[in-house]
């Protein structure tokens, strides 16, 4: 039985796979004949297509580190009995833990500081004053495990006025969240200091906050997105920040990555980059490799592991 690990993973989980079968690494030069025999897979953000799975005839488990699972055809896997695995909550921390680091660099400057310190610019600091996050009101959409963990650490560093925006989320449940909810976008943007983004990429969210709702937002106000590219509108971030309509803006994940360096959100100076690096802790990564392992494995004996979603 042969496991190919398409992604660089920490080598924990790759270990514990060691244990019980015969395991292709990612730099193995054989790893690009995975579909000729490979029973399970370790992935991170490689695309499994239809087409994949229809040349890998003896694929029977896809287990994915990480919880958004837009790079694997879900459909196509049902249709053909594969099953399908991810691995939610165990990089929740990393995750809520960027999101506050975006935001709080976006609206104190940090990189930007950063590269004028580092270039010996005399910088002229009345004119680059930001804004505090003390008693703000932070916007959250998608009050999942991350969402509501990044509610909680806003909240209580912060005193924020949290108000989230979940239509997956029944009232029973909300009764049970100390925050305020939000019928709709256009009721929530107007309000909020901070959007931030914690949210799958479907065809629903796709293009979510367009040039429409950006229009709604405060030009004080900063998105993070730390979720998926392609629910942020880039063209009209864009637009928005280069035309003072919004302060700034903080994203691990883009429409294209890795971004080019002349993507033109990387010209603006309140603008924070990151490489779709937000779960990457020594701590998430061990637990999100072991975890994916582990359920491959259960999946492969004909277990049904819990973060399996086909
Ligand atoms: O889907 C997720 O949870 C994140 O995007 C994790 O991605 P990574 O494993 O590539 O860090």
């Amino acid at each position: 039985m042969k496991i190919y690990v398409l992604d660089a993973f920490h080598l924990s989980g790759v270990e514990l796979a060691e244990k019980q079968a015969e395991v292709i690494r990612w730099d193995d030069p054989r790893a690009k004949n995975w579909h000729e025999d490979a029973a399970g897979l370790m992935v991170r953000g490689k695309k499994i297509t239809a087409d994949d799975m229809a040349r890998a005839k003896k694929l029977r488990v896809i287990s994915k580190q990480g919880v958004g699972i837009d790079n694997i055809d879900l459909e196509a896997a049902k249709a053909r009995g594969i099953a399908v695995c991810r691995t939610p909550g165990v990089n929740s921390e990393a995750v809520a833990e960027m999101a506050l680091s975006l935001g709080l660099s976006t609206v104190r400057r940090v990189t930007e500081f950063d590269r004028m310190t580092r270039g010996g610019s005399k910088v002229q600091r009345a004119d680059f004053l930001g804004y505090e996050s003390w008693q703000k009101t932070v916007g959250i959409v998608g009050m999942g495990n991350i969402g509501t963990l990044v509610a909680r650490k806003w909240r209580g560093a912060f005193d924020a006025n949290i108000i989230g925006y979940d239509p997956y989320v029944p009232a029973s449940r909300w009764s049970e969240l100390p925050h305020k909810r939000a019928a709709s976008l256009e009721e929530m943007l107007p309000q909020v200091d901070i959007l931030t983004l914690h949210l799958p990429l479907t065809p629903e969210s796709r293009n979510m906050i367009d040039a429409a709702r950006l229009a709604l937002m405060k030009p004080t106000a900063i998105v993070v997105n730390t979720s998926r590219g392609g629910i942020v509108n880039e063209a009209a971030l864009y637009q928005a920040i280069s035309s003072g309509k919004l302060f700034g803006a903080g994203f691990d994940v883009f429409e294209v990555e890795p971004p080019t360096s002349d993507h033109p959100l990387m010209t603006l100076p309140t603008f924070v980059g990151t490489p779709h690096a937000a779960a990457g802790t020594v701590e998430t990564q061990m637990r999100s490799s072991m975890l994916a392992a582990s359920q491959l494995l259960e999946a492969l004996a004909g277990g049904q592991p819990l973060g399996q979603v086909a």
